[in-house]
């Protein structure tokens, strides 16, 4: 079963004006692709706050994550350097992608490219219980590569 889309306000800001809204690119995609509200070009190693021109206001209980696109990534080495990003159903500010240059040439970004996708998801809290020992298990305290190659 095909869960009901969840409503996600957009508010768009000045600069923002007359760009297409984030939208799916194909009946099937998980993601909304987002597009830059200004012109820029990344140096090779470089990083930047791209400015998207929109506020959400996400409901409470989810977030939205700000993933790459896998053909930038591939192409030109550009990609979300804190994939994935969050934003925060709480967050009224910009939504801005965080690109990260880490291939070997400048890459130009003109306002309307598309930079990033956005992918809803639930969010599951937690409370934590502060004890003195902790059930053992067959792992331990085995990690990093414990398992071998
Ligand atoms: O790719 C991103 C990541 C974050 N944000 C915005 C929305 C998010 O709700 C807020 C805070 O993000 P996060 O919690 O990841 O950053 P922080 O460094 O912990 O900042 P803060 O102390 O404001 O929570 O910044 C974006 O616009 N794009
Ligand atoms: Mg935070």
């Amino acid at each position: 079963m095909i869960p009901a889309p969840i409503t996600i306000l957009l508010k768009r800001l000045p600069h923002g004006a007359g760009l297409p809204p984030p939208a799916y690119a194909t009946e099937g995609a998980a993601g909304m692709d987002v597009v830059s509200a200004v012109d820029a070009v990344l140096a090779p190693g470089a990083r930047a706050a791209i400015e998207t021109g929109f506020a959400i206001a996400i409901p409470p209980g989810y977030e939205v994550q700000v993933r790459p696109r896998s053909g930038l990534a591939l192409k030109h080495g550009v990609t979300c350097l804190n994939t994935p990003g969050t934003i925060d159903s709480d967050y009224r500010g910009e939504v801005k992608v965080i690109l990260a240059n880490l291939g070997q040439e400048p890459f130009a970004i003109a306002r309307g490219d598309r930079i990033a996708q956005l992918v809803p998801a639930p969010v599951q809290r937690a409370v934590l219980d502060e004890v003195d020992t902790l059930e053992d298990t067959a792992r331990g305290s085995g990690g990093f590569g414990s398992t071998g190659r």
